[in-house]
């Protein structure tokens, strides 16, 4: 039995749709990430699977119980973290910890246990009787994660679990979710805009562009899919740059700012004849720089933007729900 699977799930407002007829399946023990950017519709399709919002269509399952008519078969199996914070500030970690245990009436014994193992796993022991208004940003985030798994669920949601941290915690907060889906068998499925974590983390990726999934597989795979390598030129005229590469052997080519992006097959090979063909006809190169494909180069082969001005857009479009709903 696959830990989630999800045939054709769609979710509108008010005729908009948010989500629109996804389809996958998240094996147990994997680490599955939902990627794309701000407004793609990543919340909202964790959050019909928390059974915290209900789908307009379609159907899913988590561990074996139907989001719709099994909605307490599901919050009994599953750990969510969301990205709004809900800790009590004024209380301690452990405070805080032993009130959700209650919440989920586990015994008391078990419950001491529980959470001396979880604070261990998220190291958190030696801060336990200190105030949470006293905690980091990713101590808060490490204190929550713990929580959502006191009543033991074998499917932890996370939603944008690194949103905000600084790069040296972010890495660590990796290491922990790393450590309790190695240690604990946990299934994870999280949401992310970051394609350094979705690369790092993941063992499976969905990448979800306005309500849509565009594509999926390991991010390796997703990196082959889409062939070779990649140039990077900077120039001051990148139109010029770009109406040269028409040879057979490059297969792809995108502008933006300022900066020609070409994918090809062996850059090494060809990268003396890019640059002679640009300088006999005076076109300067700022820079240029080869690499292999990143995540960020599949989003923008599936969708033709990158993820950051899809972002612009999407807060484009907030700003305007925000003001919709003003009036
Ligand atoms: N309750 C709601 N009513 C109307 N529209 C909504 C509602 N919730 C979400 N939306 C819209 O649905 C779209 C998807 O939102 P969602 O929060 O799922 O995106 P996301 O990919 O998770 O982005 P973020 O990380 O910013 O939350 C957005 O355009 C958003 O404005």
């Amino acid at each position: 039995m696959p830990a989630i699977d999800v045939h054709d799930l769609t979710k509108s407002f008010d005729g908009f749709v948010a989500v629109d007829g996804i389809s996958f399946t998240i094996e147990s023990g994997e680490i599955f990430g939902l990627l794309g950017p701000n407004g793609a519709g990543k919340t909202t399709t964790i959050a019909m699977l928390a059974t915290m919002q209900r789908p307009t269509s379609g159907a899913a399952t988590v561990n074996g119980h139907d989001i719709v008519t099994d909605e307490d078969g599901v919050r009994r199996s599953i750990g969510i973290v969301f990205q709004d914070q809900s800790l009590d500030e004024e209380l301690t970690a452990y405070e805080n910890m032993d009130f959700h245990g209650r919440l989920y009436r586990i015994g008391g014994e078990v419950r001491r246990q529980r959470i001396g193992e979880l604070l261990a796993l998220v190291r958190l022991e030696d801060r336990k009787d200190d105030l949470v208004k006293t905690y980091s940003g990713g101590m808060r985030r490490r204190l929550e994660i713990a929580r959502g798994l006191l009543h033991e669920p074998t499917v932890l949601f996370l939603d944008e679990p690194t949103l905000g941290l600084d790069p040296q915690t972010r890495n660590h907060l990796w290491e922990y979710i790393e450590r309790l889906n190695a240690e604990k068998g946990i299934t994870i499925i999280l949401t992310t805009h970051y394609m350094e974590e979705a690369d790092r983390l993941c063992d499976r990726v969905a990448i979800i562009d306005r309500g849509s999934i565009v594509a999926e597989g390991t991010p390796a795979g997703l990196k082959a899919s889409i062939g070779g390598d990649v140039i990077t030129i900077a120039s001051p005229d990148p139109d010029a740059v770009a109406g040269l590469l028409t040879a057979p052997w490059v297969s792809g080519v995108e502008r933006r700012d300022g900066q020609v992006t070409i994918r090809l097959e062996n850059a090494e090979e060809h990268v003396p004849g890019i640059v002679t063909a640009i300088h006999q006809r005076s076109i300067g190169i700022t820079s240029l720089a080869v690499r292999k494909p990143t995540l960020e180069d599949v989003f923008l082969h599936y969708t033709g933007r990158t993820i950051r001005e899809e972002e612009a857009s999407g807060r484009e479009a907030m700003r305007m729900f925000h003001r919709a709903g003003r009036r």
